[in-house]
């Protein structure tokens, strides 16, 4: 297996008024997993589609291991997808959906129960796959994505369905499939679903990337300089701590959250006002803290952006 890099770059799309992608770009490496994060409508699907040549861009390219996908011989060898879960015949039994999809690839169909067991559907593969639940019709999904053993996978929200017990199985298997160096790009608009599992997050909206950064990067960027404060004097606490510059919120009876203030400041202005502190702690955020931030942010900017415009 040869290493594959999925690379976007300036991807435009318009659908009709819509734009749907506005400069799209970033890159999912081997040997990680990428979490490809947005709101509904970020256009996650989208680059989706373009990657794998189903739509056309307006501008910008989508490579594959540094080629277009619709110009690879065998494409599922280079990479394996997973859009639409259920883009199955009902009929068919989940085994005999794999073997179609093998023959018509030109592929080994002695590989379908290899990747039926992977996925843990070894028993029900022989049942029809009308009859599957959402998270086993991800898993077949997984399992053809798997086929060719391709370097690189492109999953679109796999978690969709699943019950917790599958996500911490798709977890853990996703991060298999990093730690044998392929490149792992999949989609989510739940951040939590990535907590834990992805190395690396490309976090868009409206088209465009907001960020994209490794995980641990974008925890210490939202955790930084807020400390939570306990104390039985809040008011005065929160008057203090706003006048040397703090942002504070009130989040309980006798809690503060306070930013823009390092914590050893807050001791000493506690201190120096007398004001009583029976615990102080630097808030370390959660992947989803941090998101709601990022997004949030994003928002603003907009909507300051076109209320300039006016
Ligand atoms: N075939 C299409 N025709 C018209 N508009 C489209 C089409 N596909 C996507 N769009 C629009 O493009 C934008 C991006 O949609 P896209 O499905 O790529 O977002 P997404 O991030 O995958 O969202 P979701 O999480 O809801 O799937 C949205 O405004 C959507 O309505």
């Amino acid at each position: 297996m040869t290493d594959a890099t999925i690379e976007v770059a300036g991807l435009r799309k318009r659908y009709g008024s819509t734009t749907a992608l506005d400069g799209m770009t970033f890159t999912a490496v081997p040997g990680r997993v990428t979490g490809f994060v947005g709101p509904n409508g970020a256009g996650k699907s989208t680059t989706m589609r373009i990657i794998l040549g189903l739509h056309a861009a307006d501008a910008g390219h989508a490579l594959v291991g540094g080629r277009a996908y619709r110009s690879l011989r065998c494409p599922m060898r280079h990479l394996g997808a997973l859009l639409d879960a259920s883009a199955l015949h009902p009929a068919r039994t989940g085994r005999n959906h794999l073997l179609w999809l093998a023959q018509s690839q030109g592929l080994d169909g002695r590989r379908v129960d290899e990747v039926l067991e992977h996925v843990g559907l070894a028993s029900a593969g022989r049942r029809p796959a009308g009859g599957y639940s959402l998270g086993m019709r991800q898993r077949l999904g997984l399992a053809a994505a798997l086929l060719a053993d391709p370097p690189a996978i492109m999953l679109d929200e796999p978690f969709n369905g699943m019950d917790p017990e599958g996500i911490v199985w798709l977890r853990g298997f996703l991060r298999d499939l990093a730690g044998q160096r392929r490149a792992v790009l999949v989609s989510s608009h739940l951040m939590s679903e990535l907590q834990g599992m992805a190395d690396h997050v490309v976090v868009v909206g409206r088209g465009r990337v907001i960020a994209d950064t490794s995980v641990a990067e974008l925890i210490a960027a939202a955790s930084g300089d807020r400390v939570r404060v306990r104390t039985s004097a809040p008011q005065p606490a929160a008057a203090a701590l706003a006048a040397a510059g703090a942002q504070v919120t009130r989040t309980g009876a006798d809690e503060l959250h306070v930013r823009k203030l390092a914590t050893e400041r807050v001791v000493a202005v506690l201190t120096a006002g007398g004001l009583p502190f029976s615990e102080l702690a630097p808030h370390r955020a959660t992947l989803e803290e941090a998101y709601l931030e990022l997004t949030r942010d994003a928002v603003e900017y907009r909507a300051a952006a076109s209320g300039a415009a006016r």
